[in-house]
C-alpha cells in the first residue's frame, strides 16, 4: 500500500515520516537538502535524531547522503542519459530515489546492483505514486546493463570525473595546475574525519583521550593544535555527546588555529566579530579559563542562540552574545578590546569536503562580493582594538583575494598596523600568514594572520 505521497509538499510530508531504514532516512534527508536548501550536516542530524535506527543504518544513511550529494553532477549526467525528459520535470522524490540507486550502483561496490534496484523500487512504492516503481526499476536496470559505457562517458569529462562544477575545476586549474586540482577535488570527495577540540575548562586532552579509548574509540592527538583530537573510530556523535556532554566541541583542526593564535588571556576583553555557531568563541573562552569576557557577534539572531547553547553545554559563562553587523560601526566599542577575531564570512572553498552540498549551491558570481564585505568588517574591527592590542583575521577559503590580498590592502591603508610573525604549528618556522591547502597540508583549507596595532 502506498501510504505516503510527496506530490503536494515534499517538505511537509517528509517531516511527518519516521524512516525505518538507512535508505529511507537518506531519501528524506536529500529532500531537505535539495528542496528546503538545508545544510547536509543539519539535515542529517535532524532526521537521524528522530529515528530509532541502529548505528549501522545511521552510518549507511550518512554515507549515502554525503556520497550522493557530492556526486550530484555525475549522477544527474547518468540520469540524463537514461531518461528522455528534462530532469527538472521529474518529481523531486523520484529524482532523489534514482540518485540513491545510481550512487549505490556506480560508487558502492559492496552493494549488489540487484539490491540497489530492488530497494529503490521499494522506496518508490512507499514514497511516490502508482507506476513510479516501474519507472525507477526500468531506469536503474538499464543503467546496470550500460554501466561500463556510462561510467566511461563520465571519465571523459574532468568535472564529471571529479564530481565538481565545471567553473570551480577551471578556476582551480588556473590557480593550482592540473595535478593539484585533481588532488584537491579527490580530497573534497573523501568523507571528512571527525575532529574534536577538548574543552580544557572541563578536562585535559590526555585524560579525555584515555576516556575515549576506554569507551572503545580509536583516536589520535592533533599535530596542529594542542587541544585537538582526531577520531579514527567512534560510536558516532550522539553517543559521544551523551557520554561526554561537556568535554568537547566538534571542530576541524585548522579551524582551531585562530583562537590559539589570538592567545587570549584570563580577564581580558575579547571581541569575536563573526562568531556563530561559536566554535572559536568557545575556544577563546576556554583559553581564558572562563574569566574576562568574550563578546560574540553575528548578524542572525537564530545563530546567536547556537553560540549560547554551545556555551551552556561547555559550561562557559564568560561569553556575551550581541546582534551586531560587523559592517556597522559601534562607537562605544572603539579601542575597548584587548584582542579581536575576524573569522570572516567567505566563499568557503577550503571546506567543501565537510559541506557536501556547497559545491553545487555556490555559484562563481557569489564569490565577487566577499572581498568588499570582509574589508568593511576588518576596518571596523581594527578600530575596536586598543593600542598595543592584536587582531586575528581568518577565513576558510583558498581565494587569495579574500586572504593575503585583503590583508595587503588593509596594511596599505592603515600605517599603525603591522603583520606580526608567529610560529607555524607544524614546521615551527616563523611565518606572517598561514594559508593551508587541503591537497598539501591534509587539513581543511584555511587562512590566518596576526596583526598588531602600534
Ligand atoms: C565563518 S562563519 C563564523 C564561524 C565561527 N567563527 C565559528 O568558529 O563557529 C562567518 C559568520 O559570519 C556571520 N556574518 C555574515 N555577515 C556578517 C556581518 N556583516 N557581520 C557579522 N557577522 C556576519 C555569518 O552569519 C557566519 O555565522
Amino acid at each position: 500500500m502506498r501510504k505516503e505521497r510527496f506530490s503536494e509538499s515534499a517538505e511537509g510530508t517528509a517531516r511527518k515520516i519516521v524512516p525505518v531504514n538507512g535508505r529511507e532516512a537518506a531519501l528524506l534527508i536529500l529532500l531537505q537538502i535539495w528542496e528546503e536548501r538545508a545544510y547536509t550536516a543539519i539535515a542529517l542530524n535532524r532526521v537521524l535524531r528522530q529515528t530509532k535506527l541502529e548505528e549501522q543504518d545511521r552510518r549507511f544513511a550518512t554515507e549515502l547522503v554525503n556520497g550522493s550529494v557530492k556526486a550530484r553532477g555525475t549522477l544527474d549526467f547518468i540520469l540524463g542519459q537514461m531518461v528522455n525528459r528534462p530532469l527538472q520535470k521529474l518529481e523531486p522524490v523520484v529524482r532523489y530515489i534514482l540518485h540513491l540507486g545510481l550512487y549505490q550502483i556506480f560508487y558502492l561496490d559492496r552493494i549488489p546492483d540487484s539490491a540497489a534496484c530492488n530497494e529503490s523500487v521499494n522506496l518508490a512504492k512507499k514514497f511516490s505514486h502508482k507506476g513510479t516503481d516501474k519507472f525507477v526499476n526500468g531506469v536503474l536496470r538499464s543503467s546496470v546493463r550500460q554501466k561500463m559505457a556510462l561510467w566511461e562517458k563520465t571519465l571523459e569529462d574532468v568535472s564529471l570525473r571529479l564530481s565538481h562544477p565545471r567553473w570551480l575545476v577551471q578556476r582551480w586549474r588556473k590557480q593550482f595546475g592540473e595535478d593539484e586540482t585533481e588532488a584537491l577535488c579527490c580530497w573534497d570527495n573523501e568523507p571528512a574525519s571527525l575532529c574534536l577540540r577538548v574543552n580544557t575548562l572541563m578536562t585535559a586532552r590526555d585524560v579525555f583521550l584515555q576516556d575515549l579509548r576506554e569507551m572503545g574509540c580509536e583516536a589520535e592527538v592533533s599535530l596542529w593544535c594542542p587541544d585537538g583530537i582526531v577520531m579514527t573510530r567512534s560510536p558516532g556523535l550522539p553517543a559521544l555527546l551523551q557520554t561526554f556532554p561537556h568535554s568537547f566541541y566538534v571542530q576541524d583542526e585548522s579551524s582551531m588555529l585562530p583562537a590559539q593564535l589570538l592567545q587570549p588571556k584570563a580577564g581580558e576583553q575579547i571581541l569575536d566579530m563573526c562568531a556563530a555557531p561559536g566554535g572559536k568563541t568557545t575556544h577563546i573562552a576556554a583559553l581564558m579559563e572562563n574569566r574576562g569576557r568574550v563578546t560574540a557577534c553575528d548578524i542572525y539572531p537564530h545563530k546567536l542562540k547556537l553560540i549560547e547553547e554551545n556555551a551552556k553545554r561547555l559550561k562557559l559563562d564568560n561569553i556575551k552574545t550581541e546582534l551586531q553587523d560587523g559592517t556597522v560601526l559601534r562607537e562605544e566599542w572603539i579601542e575597548k578590546f584587548d584582542r579581536v577575531l575576524v573569522d570572516a564570512p567567505c566563499s568557503g572553498l577550503g571546506v567543501l569536503r565537510r559541506r557536501a552540498e556547497a559545491r553545487w549551491t555556490k555559484k562563481e558570481k557569489d564569490l565577487r562580493d566577499f572581498p568588499a564585505l570582509q574589508q568593511r568588517i576588518l576596518e571596523n574591527a581594527s578600530r575596536y582594538v586598543k593600542y598595543g592590542g592584536v587582531l586575528v583575521y581568518s577565513t576558510c577559503t583558498l581565494e587569495d583575494r579574500e586572504n593575503g590580498k585583503q590583508i595587503e590592502l588593509f596594511l596599505q591603508n592603515h600605517r599603525e598596523w603591522k603583520q606580526s610573525g608567529f610560529i607555524h604549528p607544524r614546521s615551527k618556522e616563523v611565518v606572517k600568514e598561514l594559508q593551508l591547502y587541503p591537497q598539501r597540508d591534509g587539513v581543511d583549507g584555511f587562512y590566518l594572520t596576526l596583526l598588531q596595532k602600534e
